[in-house]
């Protein structure tokens, strides 16, 4: 589903960012993204959903080494991608409907189908009630299944999570990767970037760990012994 070869970033300055990294995420796979601030972690997503390019080295997403792509076929690609940002980015003066919409009416669907694919996102985060709400009637919890929903709604094979559960207390942040774990039963691959060292100790999934750039753990994170 995923791959990186060898993928190297510095950003215009001279910063290195990143410093070969080569990992794979198959299909279906549930993945976790660490490291400290600052260790590359957000370059790595950005790579994924194009909005940086890398320096040297290859990105893969579905055999397709996205350097090749052209221009044209780059909105093709990027939609088999959902993103979840920290700050879930909604649009305030939107109700959740319009919100979640947003990706389908900008591919061009409308009536009947648009709001099937709006709903049956909505009903999969529980907001089906919440769909004529604006966005700041609701939680800070809410509103980010608001943003995962949105990135749902078309469907992507892969999703990609930055800091979901950042502003969240831990049983909010439980409840948001419950809803991250029913789309990998289904066959979704979910990559999620997150500090929170707790909430990968009590997940027990594959955990790719950063540092200054480089990759210096990949597999399940040791669990702590109680002391
Ligand atoms: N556009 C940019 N130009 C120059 N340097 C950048 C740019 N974007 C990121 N960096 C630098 O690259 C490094 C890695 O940043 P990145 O955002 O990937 O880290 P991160 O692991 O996601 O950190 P955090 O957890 O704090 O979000 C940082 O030192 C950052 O300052």
């Amino acid at each position: 589903m995923l791959q990186f070869d060898q993928v190297s970033k510095t950003y215009p300055g001279g910063f290195v960012a990143l410093e070969r990294i080569n990992f794979r995420i198959a299909k279906g796979e549930m993945v976790f993204l660490t490291g400290h601030s600052g260790a590359g972690k957000s370059t790595i997503l950005k790579l994924i959903s194009m909005i940086e390019r890398p320096s040297t080295g290859r990105v893969m997403i579905n055999n397709i080494d996205l350097s090749r792509l052209k221009r044209s076929q780059v909105p093709y690609v990027r939609r088999d991608v959902g993103i979840i940002f920290q700050n879930h980015r909604l649009l305030m003066n939107h109700t959740v409907f319009d919100n979640v919409a947003l990706p389908l009416v900008i591919e061009g669907f409308t009536g009947k189908e648009m709001v099937k694919r709006v709903h049956a996102a909505l009903d999969k985060v529980g907001l089906l009630d919440k769909q004529r709400c604006l966005p700041e009637t609701l939680s800070g919890g809410e509103q980010q299944r608001v943003g995962i929903a949105r990135a749902v709604v078309n469907k992507p094979p892969l999703l990609l999570a930055d800091e979901p559960t950042g502003n969240l207390d831990p049983e909010l942040s439980r409840d948001i990767m419950q809803v991250f774990e029913a789309f990998n039963q289904v066959g979704v691959s979910v990559l999620v970037a997150t500090h929170d060292l707790g909430l990968i100790a009590r997940m027990r999934y594959r955990t790719l760990t950063l540092k200054q750039g480089k990759m210096i753990n990949d597999g399940l994170m040791p669990l702590q012994e109680p002391v």
